[in-house]
């Protein structure tokens, strides 16, 4: 039966069934453990291993409209078993090189309709299909190709438009339920009036002056997970956050809105996510302060300076940056 996202994607695996045996016990493998360490001086406090990076090509043909999705996927598979590490007993290591063809094989056999649910295919995959697999992750990126328009949309040729990029994790550990993190990377955005920075502490390590006026630009980091309990239409949630930040940071086309800080259009943007997004149980925005200076003119003679007033010269400041971050979360309902 095809994956779909309403019938399986937080569908809470039964403690029996399909590749559900019980793992080797803890003290089979700390007998392991210890043949190759007998001094009993280490233990593995972590592990994992996967593929990085399977680039992949989803095209969906439905006559002659065509559509694309290219994705970087990478998978991560945590085993009870210690062994390939101690003592070099591969038996249970399903190797990088089959989680790599897992990734073609389950994208030709299932499609691809949001990075989300695929992710959620190739964790249930590894963990019912391998009894050793205690955990599994998998990491989507996805290249931001949009639709050429042609006077119209075009059938089947597309253009990279790199506004942001979107990714997921999706991990899944035996016996619970799949966790689902998205987020938008690189949104860089500047507006030239409707932001200030006033009231700030001023001591004698001040010398940052009060703007009522100033150039605002930051390049948005955003992450939030989901309601595990509740399925989500994914593709909509990733919209509905990059609109948020967009409208909140810009406003309408000709007013814009007011920023008296960055701190504060951040969290105004969060607040709208979690309005607007009832799946959302947190999300976390990193804002960077990119500063452009303004150039003392007054240094120079006027009369090298002096044209046309409508012209304003600022200086791009690489490093550093401010970094402003917070996460917002719904607070639990009170049971008054
Ligand atoms: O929006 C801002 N928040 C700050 O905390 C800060 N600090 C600073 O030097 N400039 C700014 N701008």
């Amino acid at each position: 039966m095809p994956w779909t996202s309403t019938n399986r994607i937080y569908a809470k695996p039964s403690s029996s069934g399909e590749g559900t045996t019980p793992v080797a016990p803890q003290k089979a493998r700390a007998a392991t453990t210890a043949a190759a360490d007998s001094g009993g001086r280490f233990e593995l406090s972590d592990h994992g291993y996967g593929k990085s990076s399977v680039k992949l090509l989803h095209v969906h043909r439905d006559g002659e409209f065509h559509s694309i999705r290219e994705f970087e996927v990478s998978t991560e598979l945590k085993l009870s078993s210690e062994s390939a590490y101690i003592v070099g007993d591969n038996k249970e290591v399903v190797a990088t090189d089959s989680q790599k063809n897992t990734v073609y094989v389950l994208a030709k056999k299932h499609g691809i309709k949001t990075p989300e649910e695929f992710g959620a295919v190739v964790v249930n995959h590894f963990l019912y299909t391998y009894r050793q697999v205690q955990e599994a992750k998998c990491h989507i990126i996805e290249y931001p190709w949009e639709r050429l328009q042609a006077g119209g949309p075009h059938n089947h040729a597309f253009i990279f438009s790199p506004t942001a990029t979107r990714w997921c994790e999706v991990s899944q550990t035996r016996h619970e339920a799949v966790l689902v993190k998205s987020g938008l990377r690189g949104l860089r955005v500047l507006k030239t009036t409707q932001s200030a920075f006033v009231d700030f502490v001023q001591d004698e390590y001040t010398t940052l002056s009060d703007a009522a006026e100033r150039i605002f630009s930051t390049v948005v980091d955003a992450e939030w997970t989901y309601d595990s309990m509740r399925t989500a239409d994914f593709d909509n949630a990733w919209l509905t956050v990059k609109d948020a930040i967009l409208d909140k940071f810009a406003g309408p086309a000709d007013t814009g809105i007011y920023s008296p800080s960055v701190q504060h259009t951040l969290y105004q943007a969060e607040k709208t996510v979690l309005e607007k997004v009832s799946e959302v149980t947190w999300i976390r925005m990193t804002m960077p302060n990119k500063h452009y200076l303004n150039i003392d003119v007054s240094k120079f003679p006027a009369n090298v300076t002096k044209g046309d007033p409508r012209h304003y010269i600022y200086q791009p400041i690489d490093k550093p940056a401010g970094l402003i971050y917070a996460q917002l979360r719904r607070r639990p309902k009170s049971h008054l």
